[in-house]
């Protein structure tokens, strides 16, 4: 297993190979029950936020919640990281928490009008190119800070994400580096949320993007962000194959 000193490099190089012999699952496969359990993990957070039930019956949720975790607990993987490929061929992370599928700690985030990904990072015969990647999402009280707004961390953690996909939608991603946000106005939670981002340019290995929350079409939040990727990742990514078929299906 990839400890913490190695940067993640052999769990990517790993997924890499996978992704080469065709072996990385497509995140369409992902069985509706995997994706229905992380949706009920969410509304219970957000139940356990909201509640005012008395101790008896929190007492009684605590059993059944204990329960859930064990039945859970009874096949587990070696790694926590689950890669899959997306329709527009990125390979996505599902455990990750700035939207993982399969992480009910994640925001529940979708993404639209998202352009074809680049599957080749890294290639010094294609221009990195500008492209917008636009998400939805809708916080919940679970995700508040002071009363009636979004906690600062998770609007940095909006917006670290979808900064990060359009450096990875232009062919040139990285590793968070710096991320420089600017709170505008209160993030609301229970409304619908735009985020909105693009990468700007490169100098050398950095990687720039900017980007914004936008409520009832207002900017609550803005940043930018370099990304940059360590010597070892550029090359594993320089070589991510456009052409590989998955044959696997998602277990989760
Ligand atoms: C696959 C599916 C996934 C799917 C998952 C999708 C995820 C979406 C995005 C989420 C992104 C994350 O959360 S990423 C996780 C959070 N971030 C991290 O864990 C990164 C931790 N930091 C690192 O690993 C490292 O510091 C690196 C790789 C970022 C950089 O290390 P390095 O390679 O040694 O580079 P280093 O020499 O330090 O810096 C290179 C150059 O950049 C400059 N530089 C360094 N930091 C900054 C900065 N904040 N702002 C400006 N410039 C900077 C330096 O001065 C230097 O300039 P010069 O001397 O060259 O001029």
């Amino acid at each position: 297993m990839a400890g913490p000193a190695d940067n993640g490099a052999t769990v990517f190089a790993a997924a890499f190979e996978r992704f080469a012999e065709g072996g990385i699952p497509e995140v369409a496969d992902v069985p509706d029950a995997s994706l229905d359990l992380v949706e009920r993990i969410r509304d219970l957070v957000e139940a356990t936020v909201r509640t005012d039930v008395g101790p008896e019956v929190r007492a009684e949720a605590a059993e059944l919640v204990s329960r859930a975790a064990e039945l859970l607990r009874a096949a587990t993987h070696d790694q926590v990281v689950r890669f899959a490929r997306t329709s527009e061929g990125r390979i996505d992370q599902l455990t990750q928490a700035g939207s993982g599928l399969l992480n009910p700690q994640a925001p529940r985030l979708v993404f639209r009008e998202t352009p074809e990904m680049a599957t080749q990072a890294f290639d010094d015969s294609v221009e990195p190119r500008s492209v917008e990647v636009v998400a939805d999402c809708r916080l919940t009280a679970a995700h508040s800070g002071p009363p009636g707004r979004a906690h600062g961390g998770v609007v940095a953690t909006l917006l670290d994400h979808v900064l990060g996909l359009a450096t990875s939608a232009a062919g040139v991603p990285g590793f968070t580096a710096g991320l420089d946000v600017r709170y505008r106005a209160a993030t609301p939670y229970d409304v619908p949320l735009e985020i909105r981002a693009r990468w700007t340019h490169c100098e050398g290995r950095k990687s720039f993007a900017t980007g914004e929350i936008l409520a009832d079409g207002k900017v609550t939040a803005e940043a930018t962000a370099v990304f940059i990727a360590p010597p070892e990742m550029r090359s594993l990514w320089s070589r991510n194959p456009r052409s590989a078929a998955a044959e696997d299906t998602v277990r989760a």
